[in-house]
């Protein structure tokens, strides 16, 4: 039986020129479309998670919101989405980054977490972890603490993780490349 790494990797599509040319995009929608692996990868991030005391998952748009909601329904604990500029309704913080191929901004809803909360933060990829940086930016702003890192998959070769030890060493994914 393959493991769910390789199970993963077998599912992850390259996608050449995606966004931007000589961008290697991988698309997971192949790993969505296999409810048997999308219950594996779960399973596998409940068991990693469950004994860690944490008080809230926080998703990052949009493809962090998908396994990082269902993290938190495991875990019975509240689900925050940290989205893209202007897409939340109420009162934000803002942290603005550079993206592999851009800039962008992210923002959280003010009053989202509570002061001293141990939050994991859960994401799909990390390639240069300005992404995640943000996330965790906005996380200390509001006074919560960045417990752990949770991707998918980690795009080693970027060395996103340097980035986000500012904030926590637990910096977890499922695969790398
Ligand atoms: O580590 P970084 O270099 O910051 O890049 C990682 C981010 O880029 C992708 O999101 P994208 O901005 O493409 O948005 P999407 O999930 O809404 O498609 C990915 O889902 C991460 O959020
Ligand atoms: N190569 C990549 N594939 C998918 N999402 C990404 N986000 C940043 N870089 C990416």
């Amino acid at each position: 039986m393959n493991s769910l790494s390789e199970k993963l990797k077998a599912k992850i599509r390259d996608v050449e020129n995606f966004p931007k040319p000589g961008i290697t995009f991988k698309d997971i929608t192949p790993v969505l479309s296999d409810s048997k692996l999308c219950r594996d990868i779960t399973e596998e991030l409940l068991s990693r998670y469950k004994d860690e005391n944490l008080d809230a998952i926080v998703g990052v748009e949009s493809r962090g919101f998908l396994f990082g909601m269902l993290l938190a329904y495991e875990l019975n604990i509240p689900f925050v989405p940290v989205r893209k500029s202007g897409k939340l309704p109420f009162r934000t913080l803002k942290h603005s980054y550079d993206l592999e191929y851009g800039s962008a901004s992210m923002e959280i809803h003010v009053d989202a977490l509570q002061n001293n909360w141990n939050v994991l933060i859960h994401d799909d990829l990390l390639a240069t972890g300005g992404t995640a940086a943000a996330a965790g930016a906005l996380v200390e702003q509001l006074g919560a603490k960045v417990q752990s890192f949770s991707f998918l998959i980690d795009l080693t070769f970027l060395n996103g993780k340097d980035v986000l030890k500012n904030y926590t060493t637990k910096i977890n994914s499922l695969v790398q490349y």
